[in-house]
């Protein structure tokens, strides 16, 4: 059975990313933090981990970039998930009896309009949307509300006060992560680079226009500071490719540009699960 570290417990939106990914006969390690899965993977306690690296409504979990440069892993796959919010409770409690609400704090970003329509309720941001709901439901709390996913209300038995409270379509994607990846090359069609260019006028136009003129399909690009203040700037750079010619002329390409080059894994376009 594949050990999975997640962030997040039974129920969070890792859980439910893992089960699409990898099916149900898993076993998971729920970690409270993304270092905690990065080390369970490391110390081979996991087979491979889960790690949320950004949403459509609520942006980057910028830190989660560095981790991955620190961390000696390798990412080997992605998931992409539509996030689906629900407003759950303590059995028998009604939405006049709440004082507070409890989540993940990019569940919370998700939710900004309703949480601004209910004022009046204290939001407290916790580590995980499922640890939310876990935490109601152990200390049988009836002013308290959580943010989290279907799932969550299932395996913690509280009852959904209203879903779909999210501002609009939400989707998350997650990075699956291991030691040493041994997928067939061909089966792959997207990179993660990190990169440093020179600091000089012109360095990372250079870098684009190499992606554009081998026709790689650039899907991100996230800046994130050098260590040091010398105000210069590394960049993380998604690239898909259509045919595998272009994965090692786009690499080569790119490293004569670069000053610093890595490769940070090299993978299949994740699915889309609605
Ligand atoms: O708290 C959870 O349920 C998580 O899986 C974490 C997380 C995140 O880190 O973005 C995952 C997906 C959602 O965007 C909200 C929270």
């Amino acid at each position: 059975m594949k050990r999975i570290a997640i962030q997040g417990l039974k129920g969070s939106f890792h859980h439910e990313a893992a089960l699409h990914h990898f099916g149900d006969q898993i076993m998971l390690n729920e970690c409270e933090t993304f270092r905690s899965v990065v080390n369970q993977v490391l110390e081979s306690e996991a087979d491979f981990g889960l790690m949320a690296i950004e949403n459509s409504l609520a942006g980057c979990i910028i830190p989660n970039y560095a981790l991955l440069r620190q961390g000696g892993l390798t990412i080997c796959g992605e998931v992409i998930l539509q996030v689906k919010m629900n407003l759950m409770v303590y059995n028998g409690t009604s939405i006049s009896d709440l004082k507070e609400i409890q989540s993940h704090q990019m569940a919370i970003r998700q939710c900004s309009n309703f949480l601004d329509n209910h004022e009046r309720l204290r939001v407290v941001e916790s580590f995980d949307t499922a640890g939310s709901a876990r935490h109601i439901k152990e200390n049988k709390l009836s002013q308290v509300a959580a943010i989290a996913s279907s799932l969550a209300a299932k395996t913690y038995d509280l009852t959904i006060l209203q879903s779909g409270i999210e501002n609009k379509e939400s989707f998350t994607r997650f990075l699956v992560l291991t030691k040493s990846s041994n997928q067939a090359e061909e089966e792959t069609d997207k990179a993660s680079i990190y990169l440093e260019t020179k600091h000089e006028p012109g360095a990372l136009a250079k870098v684009l226009t190499a992606v554009s003129d081998l026709r790689v399909n650039l899907s991100k690009l996230q800046s994130h500071p050098v260590s040091g203040w010398e105000r210069t700037y590394g960049f993380f750079m998604d690239l898909e490719f259509s045919d595998s010619g272009q994965k090692s002329k786009v690499f080569h390409e790119l490293a004569s540009l670069s000053e610093v080059i890595e490769n940070l894994g090299v993978y299949k376009k994740g699915k889309i699960y609605e």
